[in-house]
């Protein structure tokens, strides 16, 4: 008999995940926070305009995921940071958020 473990998106990342999935955002410029289990990127656009057309976006799918980041704008910069609430740390919701911004900024 097989048992499937479905584990639920928003479960705490694994070191095993960590290894298998934070490389690839690392190189797209996302960094682990010293103090806490998150990721941050910072990102600046043309204008404060493009910048928050971007957050909108990202807004939008923010509320489709249930899953928001902690974010801060100054003009045309957008300062990110991705952790899930729900279980104190990394979560593949994280991941996938961050994926989500990286196609939405068009690599910025
Ligand atoms: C009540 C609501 O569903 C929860 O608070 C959602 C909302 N957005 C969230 N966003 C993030 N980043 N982490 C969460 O755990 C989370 N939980």
């Amino acid at each position: 008999m097989v048992t499937i473990f479905k584990v639920s998106e928003s479960h705490w990342l694994t070191p095993a995940d960590r290894d298998q999935l934070l490389p690839e955002l690392r190189a797209s410029g996302w960094a682990e926070v010293g103090d806490r289990d998150a990721i941050y990127k910072e990102l600046q656009f043309k204008s404060f305009n493009q910048a928050f057309g971007f957050m909108t976006r990202v807004a939008l799918q923010a509320e489709k995921m249930n899953h928001h980041p902690e974010w801060f704008n100054v003009y045309n910069k957008v300062q990110i940071t991705l952790t899930t609430h729900d279980c104190g740390g990394l979560s593949k919701r994280d991941i996938k958020m961050a994926k989500f911004i990286d196609k939405t900024c068009n690599n910025c």
